[in-house]
C-alpha cells in the first residue's frame, strides 16, 4: 500500500512540475489549448450537467422570477422529505424551508435530479454599513443523458407548479382608482361561499361556473374568445352583492380592482386604468346605475316630468357648486363625462385584447334601469339575483353568527320568512348581540319580533293602499255620475 502511494505521489509531483513549466514557458495559445483538452477529459469522467438559477439578475438590481418560482416549488415539496429545516417568518406566518446545506432529490416521470441551495460568498469589502450580499442560487444537477427532458419537460413542470403555489400563497390586493391611477391595499375579506346566505341552487351554479371558467384556458383559446367572464349582481340594498364579490375573489384567489367610474374621465383615463390591470383579477363596478350616462333608459326617463324636476334640481346643485368653484364641483361635473360607449369599449376593446383570465362584475339595485347593450349575454354572461332572506339563507346566518345548526324557534322563523320580506343584512343585525352575554334564545326571539313587526307594517301598507284604491274608485264613480247628469241636463 505504501509503495503505491509513493508511486502515485511521485507521478503527481512530476505532473505538477510539468504543468508549472508549461505555464511559465509556453505561449498563451498552448496554455489555453491544454486547458480545453483537460476540461474535455474531465467531462468524460463527470457525466453530470449543472444549471444555476441566481436570486438576482445583474448586480442585485432585478429579482430573478425563476428563482422565486423554484423556491415555491422546492419549499412545498422538500419540507416533507428534508431532515434539516429552517424556520422563517413570512407575512406573519411561519414557513419551514430546507436548510441551505441539504440537497433535495426530485423525481419526475422516472428521471432523477438533485437540487441544492448554494451561495457565492461576496469578496468585496463594503464601505457602507450594510453587510456585502452573497449571491444565492439554486443549483440543479442531472445526468447529461436527460438534458432534453430536464430542460424542457421537467423545468416546465417545476415552473408551472411553482407559479400556482406562489399564486395561492400570495397576499392578495384590493385596488381602487383615483383618476387614472391605482392605489392598493392588502385584501383580507372573510367572505366565502360558506358564509353567503343565498339560494343554495344559485350558489352551486355560481361555484360550478367559476370552476369551469378557471379551468377553460384551452377552451377559450380554441373558440377564439378572450378568457373573460362577466357577472351582473342585482338586488335590493343589503342582500349581499358586495359580500358575494369578495367571496368570488377569495374562491378564485384573485385580486380585486374596484373601479369608481365617477372618478374617471372617459376613454383616456379608463384606457390607462385598463392597462394596469393584471391577470387573475376581478374588476368590479359597484352601483353601475348611479352613473347617469350609462343608462340609456334613464336618459329617456329624464324627459318625464318627475325626472325632469330631478334634472332641474341636479343642475341647480351643480350650478351652485360651480359658483363655489370648489374642487368637489369639478369632480361632480365628471359624472356626466362617463359614457355608455366608453364603457362598452372598455369591456370589448383593449380589455379583451389583454391576456389572462379576468372577471368583470357589475352590481346594481335596479337591473331594469340598465341599458340592454351593457348587460346582454356575452358581456354580462350570468345575471345573478340576490334577494330577501329565505329559510336556507337564515340557517347559514344562524351558523355564521350563532354557530347554531337547529333550534325549536327555527320553525317560527321559517314561516315568518315565508310571509314577509327581510334583507339578509337586517337578519344578520338581529342575530348580533347588543349587550354581552345575550343568549341564543334572546337573539332568536328578537329576530322573531322584528319579523312580526315587519309583517304588520307590510299588512298596514297593503290596507292603506287598498283604502286608497277604493277611494279612487268611489271618486271615479262620482265623476261619472256627475258627467252623466250634465249630459242629461244638456239633452
Ligand atoms: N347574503 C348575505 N349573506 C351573508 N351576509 C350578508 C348577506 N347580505 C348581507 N349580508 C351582511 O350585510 C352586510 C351588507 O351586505 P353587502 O354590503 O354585501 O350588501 P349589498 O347588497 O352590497 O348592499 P348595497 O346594495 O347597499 O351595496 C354585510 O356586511 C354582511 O355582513
Ligand atoms: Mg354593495
Amino acid at each position: 500500500m505504501g509503495e503505491i502511494w509513493d508511486l502515485t505521489g511521485s507521478k503527481l509531483a512530476s505532473i505538477l512540475f510539468i504543468w508549472a513549466m508549461v505555464q511559465k514557458f509556453c505561449p498563451y495559445q498552448i496554455h489555453d489549448f491544454i486547458k480545453k483538452i483537460s476540461n474535455k477529459l474531465a467531462s468524460l469522467f463527470d457525466p453530470y450537467v449543472e444549471v444555476r438559477f441566481f436570486e438576482y439578475i445583474g448586480d442585485f438590481k432585478k429579482i430573478n422570477e425563476a428563482f422565486s418560482v423554484i423556491d415555491h416549488y422546492l419549499t412545498s415539496k422538500s419540507t416533507n422529505q428534508s431532515k434539516k429545516l429552517q424556520g422563517e417568518f413570512v407575512k406573519n406566518s411561519l414557513v419551514l424551508k430546507t436548510d441551505e446545506r441539504e440537497e433535495f432529490h426530485d423525481e419526475f416521470e422516472g428521471i432523477k435530479v438533485v437540487w441544492s441551495l448554494r451561495k457565492i460568498v461576496s469578496q468585496t469589502k463594503s464601505v457602507s454599513f450594510r453587510p456585502p450580499k452573497d449571491k444565492r442560487y439554486y443549483n440543479l444537477m442531472f445526468h447529461r443523458g436527460h438534458r432534453d427532458f430536464v430542460t424542457k419537460s421537467y423545468l416546465n413542470h417545476v415552473l408551472e407548479q411553482g407559479k400556482n403555489i406562489g399564486l395561492s400563497k400570495r397576499q392578495r390586493k384590493l385596488y381602487t382608482n383615483c383618476k387614472a391611477k391605482w392605489s392598493r391595499v392588502i385584501f383580507e375579506h372573510p367572505a366565502s361561499f360558506e358564509t353567503i346566505a343565498m339560494d343554495p341552487k344559485s350558489k352551486k351554479e355560481i361555484v360550478d361556473d367559476l370552476i369551469r371558467f378557471s379551468k377553460s384556458k384551452e377552451y377559450y383559446a380554441r373558440i377564439g374568445k378572450p378568457w373573460k367572464r362577466g357577472y351582473l349582481l342585482y338586488g335590493p340594498p343589503g342582500t349581499g352583492k358586495s359580500s358575494l364579490v369578495a367571496a368570488i375573489a377569495n374562491f378564485l384567489k384573485y385580486d380585486i380592482y374596484d373601479i369608481e367610474l365617477t372618478n374617471v374621465k372617459p376613454n383616456a383615463e379608463l384606457r390607462k386604468l385598463l392597462i394596469g390591470i393584471t391577470s387573475k383579477s376581478v374588476v368590479v363596478i359597484e352601483d353601475i346605475d348611479c352613473s347617469l350616462d350609462l343608462t340609456g333608459q334613464r336618459k329617456t326617463n329624464l324627459e318625464n316630468g318627475k325626472e325632469k324636476e330631478e334634472k332641474k334640481d341636479m343642475n341647480q346643485v351643480v350650478a351652485s357648486l360651480h359658483e363655489l368653484k370648489s374642487e368637489a364641483a369639478i369632480e361632480n361635473q365628471k359624472i356626466s363625462q362617463v359614457t355608455l360607449s366608453g364603457l362598452l369599449n372598455f369591456i370589448d376593446g383593449i380589455w379583451s385584447a389583454s391576456p389572462g383570465e379576468r372577471l368583470i362584475i357589475f352590481t346594481t339595485n335596479y337591473a331594469e334601469r340598465l341599458n340592454h347593450a351593457l348587460i346582454r349575454r356575452g358581456r354580462m354572461d350570468m345575471h345573478i339575483e340576490l334577494s330577501y332572506c329565505g329559510f336556507d339563507g337564515f340557517k347559514i346566518l344562524a351558523m355564521n353568527y350563532l354557530n347554531l345548526e337547529s333550534h325549536f324557534l327555527f320553525e317560527t322563523i321559517r314561516s315568518l320568512l315565508e310571509e314577509t320580506n327581510m334583507i339578509p343584512a337586517d337578519v344578520a343585525e338581529n342575530l348580533m348581540p347588543k349587550v354581552t352575554n345575550e343568549d341564543v334564545e334572546t337573539l332568536l326571539e328578537r329576530l322573531i319580533q322584528a319579523l312580526r313587526s315587519r309583517k304588520e307594517e307590510a299588512e298596514k301598507k297593503e290596507g292603506t293602499s287598498g283604502e286608497d284604491t277604493s277611494k279612487e274608485e268611489a271618486k271615479d264613480a262620482e265623476d261619472k255620475e256627475f258627467e252623466e247628469e250634465i249630459e242629461n241636463v244638456k239633452s
